[in-house]
């Protein structure tokens, strides 16, 4: 249920992994030119996909007979789509939660928000979460992801949906640990960007990943996620994906605020979604609830949302008092 980047990828490797999928659409051009011409330009302009994946903009025929059901509408959107939705989703379906934001008002992650708006078990939704650039899995590049949930039924289905031969998918039960790690590295990455388009170099990156997994590992235990989550696919993995490739659209928009392009500019001029410059605000507030700190993700937010420079935010970082490393990681 999306057919921007990830929600047509996705499709892709599904019907690589023999599975019969329909992409629901939300623009009548994009389900044509999928049906008719195997392409879907505005979001995988490099990608021819398989004759055998269907699109409409019908969300009923979508979801006819599905007893998975993959959202990847961004966090920002999925309410009001799961209002719509809702009464033709298969009773008992499995839900997929590919969203990797939190939202802003109620600080919930994506597996919340569809559980909630569906006032339905959340054992019933599983998160998809790796370092899994949309136009690399796209392109049948081998990559590996993490299907985290609480019924081991539900996690194999979904592993056994989308395992290509060229997509490794491992399960995992820590689903708050998945969706925090999936999270907090765009809001990681978004500080990677800003230290590469300020003119640092690589051992600025190395430190910013590394801070910046203690920021996620700190934050996922408070929520109650496993420490060894973080050193998994879904955390370190992702992290690493994520602030080292030109692909990342979080990575680009910190990238471009770094040599000194305004936000709003950056975020008029891309027709995709960086989740991590609105959850920012939110992982932020989910950091200070929980007692702990989370300082480049604070440095984030003042370049995001008050107005700071880039730059303000490496002297802030810089200009910490001095610790041990591992004091509260
Ligand atoms: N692209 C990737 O490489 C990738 C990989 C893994 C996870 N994700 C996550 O998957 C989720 C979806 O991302 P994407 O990359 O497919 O985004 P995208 O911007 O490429 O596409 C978003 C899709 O959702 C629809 N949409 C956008 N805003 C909407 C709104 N307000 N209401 C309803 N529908 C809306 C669009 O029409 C489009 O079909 C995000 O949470 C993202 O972080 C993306
Ligand atoms: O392009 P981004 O920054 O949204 O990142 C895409 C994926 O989440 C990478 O795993």
């Amino acid at each position: 249920m999306g057919a921007g980047s990830w929600g047509t990828a996705f499709g892709v490797m599904c019907v690589d992994a023999g599975e019969p999928t329909t992409l629901w659409a939300r623009r009548e051009e994009i389900a044509t030119e999928i049906c008719e011409q195997h392409t879907n330009g505005a979001y995988l302009p490099e990608t021819r996909l398989p004759d055998a994946l269907e699109a409409t903009v019908d969300p009923e025929r979508a979801l006819d007979g599905a007893d998975v059901v993959v959202l990847a509408v961004p966090s920002v959107g999925i309410e009001a789509q799961l209002a719509a939705w809702g009464p033709a989703i298969p009773r008992d379906a499995t839900l997929v939660s590919l969203i990797k934001g939190v939202d802003v008002e109620t600080l919930r992650f994506g597996s919340q928000l569809v559980s909630e708006s569906l006032d339905c078990d959340p054992a019933r939704v599983v998160v998809v979460s790796g370092p899994n650039l949309a136009s690399e899995c796209a392109q049948r590049l081998p990559a590996a992801t993490v299907a985290a949930g609480s019924v081991e039924a539900r996690t194999e289905r979904v592993q056994r949906a989308v395992m290509a031969p060229y997509f490794r998918v491992y399960t995992n039960p820590d689903q708050t640990g998945v969706e925090v790690g999936g999270a907090v590295k765009n809001v990681i990455a978004l500080a990677a960007g800003m230290a590469h388009g300020l003119g640092f170099g690589d051992n600025t990156m190395a430190a910013v990943i590394t801070r910046g997994l203690a920021e996620m590992v700190r934050l996922g235990a408070a929520l109650g996620g496993q420490a060894l989550t973080f050193s998994g696919l879904a955390g370190v993995g992702d992290l690493v994906a994520t602030c080292t490739s030109p692909k990342s659209r979080n990575r680009t928009v910190g990238d471009r605020l770094g040599r000194g392009e305004r936000l709003d500019e950056v975020v008029a001029s891309m027709n995709m979604v960086a989740e991590g410059v609105k959850s920012s605000r939110a992982i932020l507030g989910l950091a200070e609830r929980a007692g702990v700190e989370m300082p480049i993700t604070q440095g984030v937010v003042a370049v995001c949302h008050a107005g700071h420079h880039p730059s303000e935010l490496v002297d802030g970082l810089l200009q910490r008092s001095a610790k041990p490393e591992l004091y509260g990681l």
